[in-house]
Order: structure tokens, then C-alpha cells, then sequence
């Protein structure tokens, strides 16, 4: 029987990340024109949003605004004109778009955005080669239910990648029967953001959702493996008052230092509390865009290996 892996977990958790790792190798080029919709749509999504932040571009620019406004990013895109990525280049040098950059990095979630966007002139080059971490960036919502067959350290592992926005859902159920392991996927950043879905806090949701997958009557015999993702965002960017105010009885630390790790601690706890006592659940922090921090390892009494992060 081949092991299979389930990946669940909310919208952006980073499911699909996680598949990557299993299986860059050499289709880099594929990726090319997801890169290419990518940047320019968050150009676009920043654009109009900033009137709504209050934040002014320099006339000078309006006439980049207008290229991009005008670029269809719906489909994918084959290249990047020179025109496109003229203007992505200017405007990410004007002081108003760089601010609306950086708050929609932190806020809305779309964490990738900026590191896309102040990348232009390399993926504009000619020769561009998607690199490993473009891949790992990249963000693509998944639809449905993709499955992937990979070799993995001598071993044949069924990957199903899942679409976690709420209207995905509902899908999970088909992929439930014969699954060996589930990973679920928590991004740690959430508690800053709100669902694009609805105004309810991110890490609210995930967290009603851990509960009902975790005593979920068809994946009785499944082992489960919560990884709690994006510890890179969350340790670089903790805000303690904001992590407070989503969780009311969370005590903060009167000692100062290691303020996103006592949090974690926390959170691990939350979430292991509503595990019933017969299932064992394995619990670990990722970055699941970092190639240097994966690990193979073969965890004891599973039948599956998984990269793993092994240093928090
Ligand atoms: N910085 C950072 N970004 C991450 C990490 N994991 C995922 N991302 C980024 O977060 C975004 C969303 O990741 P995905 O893997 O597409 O999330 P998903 O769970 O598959 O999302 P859906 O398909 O909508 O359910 C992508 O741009 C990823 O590059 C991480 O550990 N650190
Ligand atoms: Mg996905």
C-alpha cells in the first residue's frame, strides 16, 4: 500500500509549499508565467488600494499606475513586456507604493508580494530561470484536490495537496479514505490578519478548523502531524499587544525576550488541548519556503518520512 499524505490546513497555510519541496526538480519553467500574473496582479492590488490607505503616488508615476492598471492579469502571462516591468520597476522606487508594499506584506498576508514585486529586474531579464525560493514564493490557490506520486527517500508517497479558502472545503472529504498521514497546516502570522472570505480573525479560523479535522470520524486511523508554518514571518514580524488581544487568556510574559517563542508555546498547547488523549499528534515548526531548513527524517512508529524542520 503507498503511504499516502493528506496536506489540510486554512487558505495560504502553505500546503502547497510544502508539496514543492517534494517535487522541484525540473520543472522550474512551468512556474515562469504563474511568476510573471503574480507580480503584476499584486502591482495592480496595491495600486487600488492605496487610495484607500490615503496614500498618494507621485504624479510623475501616474502614468506607470495606468500600465499597469491597464495589463489583463487574469490567465496566465507568457512575459513580461518591457513596458510592464518599466513600470513595476518606477513604482516600486516611489515612496507611496513602497509603504503600501510594506502594509500589504504585514496585513493582508500576501507575504510574497514583496519580495516578488522589488525582484523585477531579474525576472524581467531575458534568460530568467525561476530560482528555488521563486518557486517556494510563489503563490498559486489551489483548487480541488491535486494529487502527486513522489519518490522520497526510497519510498513512494501519494502527496494530496487540498485548497484551504473556505468555498475549497468542502472537497477535503474525497480525499479523506485511505490516508496514513494528515499534515495539518497552521500559518503562525495569522492572528494579524483577517479571512479575505469575511472579517473573522485568520488564526480563529484555523483553529476551529484543527478542532473538527482532528476528531474527524474518517481519518480515525490516520496519524497526525500539526505543523505550525511560516515561522520566519512570525518571529520576524511578533507583535505581542496584537497576539493579546486575539487571545484574551494569554498571559504575557513579564520577563522581556523570546517573546514569539513563549507564544508558540501557547499556541502548541491550544491546539494539543483538543486532541482526544488516545491520538498522538506530532507537532513541529516549519518554514516551509526554507530548502536549507528541511530535514529527511524518519519519525519513530510512522510509516512516513517527511521533511521536517529541526531547528525552532
Ligand atoms: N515567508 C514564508 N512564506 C511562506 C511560508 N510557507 C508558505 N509561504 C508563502 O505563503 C503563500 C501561500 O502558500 P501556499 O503553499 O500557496 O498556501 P496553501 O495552503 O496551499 O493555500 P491554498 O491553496 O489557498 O489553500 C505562498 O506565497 C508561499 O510562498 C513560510 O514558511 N514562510
Ligand atoms: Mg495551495
Amino acid at each position: 500500500m503507498p503511504v499516502k499524505i493528506l496536506l489540510l490546513g486554512s487558505g495560504q497555510s502553505g500546503k502547497s509549499t510544502i508539496l514543492k519541496q517534494f517535487e522541484i526538480s525540473d520543472v522550474r519553467s512551468e512556474f515562469k508565467s504563474s511568476i510573471f500574473s503574480n507580480v503584476v496582479a499584486a502591482m495592480r492590488t496595491i495600486l487600488k488600494m492605496m487610495p484607500e490607505l490615503d496614500i498618494g503616488l507621485d504624479f510623475r508615476n501616474d502614468r506607470y499606475r495606468e500600465i499597469i492598471l491597464g495589463t489583463e492579469t487574469m490567465g496566465e502571462i507568457d512575459s513580461l513586456s518591457r513596458g510592464v516591468s518599466r513600470a513595476i520597476k518606477m513604482l516600486c522606487q516611489d515612496p507611496g507604493a513602497q509603504k503600501a508594499i510594506s502594509y500589504f506584506s504585514r496585513h493582508e498576508l500576501s507575504n510574497s508580494a514583496e519580495y516578488f514585486l522589488y525582484s523585477i529586474e531579474r525576472l524581467a531579464a531575458e534568460n530568467y530561470v525561476p530560482t528555488t525560493e521563486d518557486i517556494l514564493l510563489l503563490r498559486v490557490k489551489t483548487t480541488g484536490i491535486y494529487q502527486k506520486e513522489v519518490e522520497f527517500d526510497g519510498q513512494t508517497l501519494i502527496v494530496c495537496d487540498t485548497g484551504g479558502e473556505r468555498s475549497e472545503r468542502k472537497k477535503w472529504v474525497h480525499g479523506f479514505p485511505g490516508t496514513t498521514a494528515v499534515f495539518f497546516l497552521v500559518a503562525l502570522n495569522d492572528y494579524q490578519g483577517t479571512l479575505e472570505e469575511n472579517e473573522e480573525n485568520r488564526m480563529d479560523e484555523s483553529f476551529a478548523l484543527w478542532r473538527d479535522i482532528v476528531k474527524h470520524d474518517s481519518l480515525k486511523s490516520a496519524k497526525f502531524i500539526l505543523l505550525f508554518n511560516k515561522l520566519d514571518l512570525f518571529v520576524r514580524h511578533f507583535e505581542v499587544d496584537t497576539f493579546s488581544a486575539v487571545f484574551p487568556d494569554y498571559e504575557t510574559p513579564t520577563i522581556p525576550g523570546n517573546e514569539a517563542l513563549k507564544a508558540l508555546t501557547y499556541l502548541r498547547l491550544k491546539f494539543l488541548a483538543q486532541v482526544h488523549s488516545e491520538r498522538e499528534v506530532y507537532t513541529y515548526e516549519v518554514s516551509a519556503t526554507d530548502t536549507d531548513q528541511f530535514r529527511c527524517k524518519r519519525l519513530p512508529d510512522y510509516q512516513v518520512t517527511v521533511y521536517i524542520a529541526t531547528n525552532v
